[in-house]
């Protein structure tokens, strides 16, 4: 059935002055649609520079054939879509049955052939049932699919306005209720209203095509789809009437050629024969693993996966040009000051709305550095002109748990889906590739993060635990005193902070011990305690907040073990510094809880 209409398109194609090299053959399978393959390979060398298809400009279906069958004084300019003619004109030719205008008549009868192999089964998101669509909630596709067919709602009722035509109406059809009005897809009840009539037209419209109305919304859905899924840019056939770069045209024959991001091809319009022809490279089959068939493929464009589904119903799974989204909601001061103070470079790409920041993450750029530096930002004192190495590491632990957990829902979700049909297939691509990116985007964090760590020079970093094993008094007194054995008892006994202070205070009443300690203390975390005691204001608040803490060790500790708790100062004022020389010149590593001692310094010093 499906490879007669075939025959029959190619016929009419031919008969109306296309040219077909013969070494393409179209053929037709009931799950992959039409496609093209080169039937004989030993031709596929000679394949460079020579024409493959050429389509006369008769056979077009464009703007002004629209203009043409509307009124050609109609103004359309108030709808924002240029398409949005001729995608009405395409109902018109595939579905207006009755008082069709002489002219419509005669159009419908010339492409008919065309128009009967356009598939009426589409695996756009807008299309899958209610439960299949349900599942695209935990991805960014779902927003993007209510707000595209909120617009394309809005552009319908806009377009039959302009051309002066009344919707469809039909009194048990109850999406009927929701012409004239501006849909709010999150209202569930509406949601599931235009859900549900998609999916009855669907089945109506399998069963017999004359049961769709052309100015119906659905009628103009799918026409919507098919434009978006088999179009070309009119900007090629060097036509004056362009008024909006994203005009576009269908070109029978031409449009059953499959798509591959990065396959090399050429259509160019020859204004002397007024014919549009398409050129491919040898190159696109030389590789036997990526086109074992030797497919005859077009380039739509490189596209991301959501470019793919949303556009054209289907995803590449290992798609170089995919990916993923990271939108994070933020103070917008926040970022206006990340932006114009920090000198972070956030593009209007990037701050999608106000208080909304995206990034986009790809296998060629898995960690963009503006992330890295942003979340560097957000983890900076108010303190600090300039980011240092500490909110760097900081921030990079943070943006690592918030992509741990969306890769986790994207995992989540590969799981969920069972079964092995055409959407949960397609689902199943699209998450596969989304879970690449993000594990790609982990892994250069990682190794980002190990490299800011190498950067630093070895004098202007200690890690804690270091220390603890060189100070055999201190340790012994955290035994004594919390019970610590080893050095990873501090985290599991959640009294980290508290030897950190004391640590630190003790650091710094080095000199005043009777015994010199046998290592050497970093002088950076001796200069910051000064630092921080020179400048520090001690308010009445902040003595309460330390007080608890401070009763439960002192005097306790400077009784039971004076000679490490009691030499030099140890006021509660010297357990504020320090918690302040710890905000500054801490970095407690996410994943093992270890603190690091940093100096503030930066990655330009
Ligand atoms: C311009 S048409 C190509 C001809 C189409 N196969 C047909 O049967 O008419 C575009 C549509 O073809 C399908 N398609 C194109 N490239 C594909 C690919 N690489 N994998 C799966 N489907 C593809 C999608 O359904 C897409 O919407």
């Amino acid at each position: 059935m499906e490879t007669d209409k075939l025959i029959k398109l190619i016929d009419w194609a031919k008969e109306n002055g296309t040219i077909i090299n013969d070494s393409i053959e179209f053929k037709v399978d009931k799950s992959n649609g039409v496609y093209a393959t080169l039937c004989n390979p030993d031709k596929i060398k000679r394949l460079n520079g020579e024409k493959l298809i050429s389509v006369p400009s008769a056979i077009l279906i464009t703007k002004k054939l629209a203009l043409e069958s509307f009124d050609s004084k109609i103004n359309d300019k108030t709808v924002p879509n240029p398409n949005a003619l001729t995608q009405l004109y395409l109902c018109q030719l595939k579905f207006q049955i009755e008082n069709q205008s002489q002219s419509l008549a005669t159009k419908q009868a010339f492409f008919k052939t065309y128009l009967d192999l356009l598939p009426n089964s589409l695996n756009h998101p807008y299309f899958w049932p209610l439960d299949k669509l349900e599942l695209l909630k935990k991805t960014d596709l779902y927003i993007t699919v209510k707000h595209t067919l909120t617009s394309l709602f809005k552009e319908w009722s806009e377009i039959l306005n302009v051309c002066d035509v009344k919707p469809y109406e039909k009194d048990e059809n109850t999406i009927n209720k929701l012409i004239g009005t501006e849909l709010d897809l999150n209202e569930q009840e509406t949601f599931k209203v235009v859900f549900q009539y998609i999916q009855d037209s669907v089945k109506l419209f399998l069963e017999d095509a004359s049961a769709i109305h052309w100015n119906s919304f659905f009628a103009y859905l799918w026409s919507f789809c098919i434009f978006n899924s088999r179009a070309f840019p009119e900007i090629m056939l060097n036509s004056k009437d362009i008024t909006n770069i994203n005009q576009a045209f269908l070109m029978p024959i031409m449009d059953l050629l499959n798509h591959k991001n990065n396959t090399k091809v050429k259509w160019i319009f020859s204004e002397e024969d007024q014919k549009v022809d398409f050129f491919t490279n040898v190159e696109n089959f030389t590789n036997k693993k990526e086109n074992p068939n030797n497919e005859l493929y077009n380039n739509y464009g490189d596209k991301s996966n959501e470019e793919l589904l949303l556009g054209y119903g289907f995803v590449e799974e290992s798609n170089n040009f995919d990916f993923c989204r990271l939108t994070l909601k933020l103070e917008d001061q926040l970022l206006k000051d990340a932006k114009f103070k920090q000198g972070i470079k956030l593009t209007d790409e990037n701050l999608i709305a106000p208080g909304c920041v995206q990034f986009k993450l790809s296998m060629n750029e898995s960690l963009p550095t503006s992330l890295l530096k942003l979340f560097g930002f957000l983890c900076k004192l108010k303190s600090e002109d300039k980011i240092p190495y500490r909110a760097l590491l900081e921030g990079s632990d943070e943006l690592r748990g918030i992509l741990e957990s969306k890769l986790n829902s994207i995992k989540e979700l590969i799981k969920e889906l069972k079964g092995a049909d055409n959407v949960i297939q397609i689902l199943k691509s699209y998450l596969v590739s989304q879970r690449r990116i993000m594990n790609q985007t982990m892994e250069t964090l990682a190794s980002k993060q190990k490299s800011i760590v190498k950067s630093v020079p070895q004098q202007n970093m200690i890690s804690f635990k270091t220390i603890f094993k060189s100070d055999k008094m201190f340790a012994n007194a955290m035994l004594l005193r919390f019970g610590v054995i080893k050095f990873e008892d501090l985290i599991s006994k959640d009294v980290m902070n508290k030897a950190l202070m004391l640590w630190i205070v003790r650091a710094a009443n080095k000199d005043a011990l009777p015994k010199k300690l046998e290592y050497t203390v970093p002088q950076f975390i001796l200069v910051m305690f000064k630092e921080v005691a020179d400048n520090i204001v001690v308010q009445k608040e902040d003595v309460m907040e330390y007080m608890s803490f401070y009763k439960e060790l002192f005097p306790h500790l400077s009784q039971k073990l004076p000679e490490v708790f009691s030499k030099g100062e140890w006021g509660i004022k010297q357990f504020i510094i320090a918690d302040t020389v710890i905000d500054r010149i801490v970095w407690i590593k996410k994943n093992n809880n270890e603190p690091i001692f940093l100096k503030q310094s930066f990655e330009d010093e």
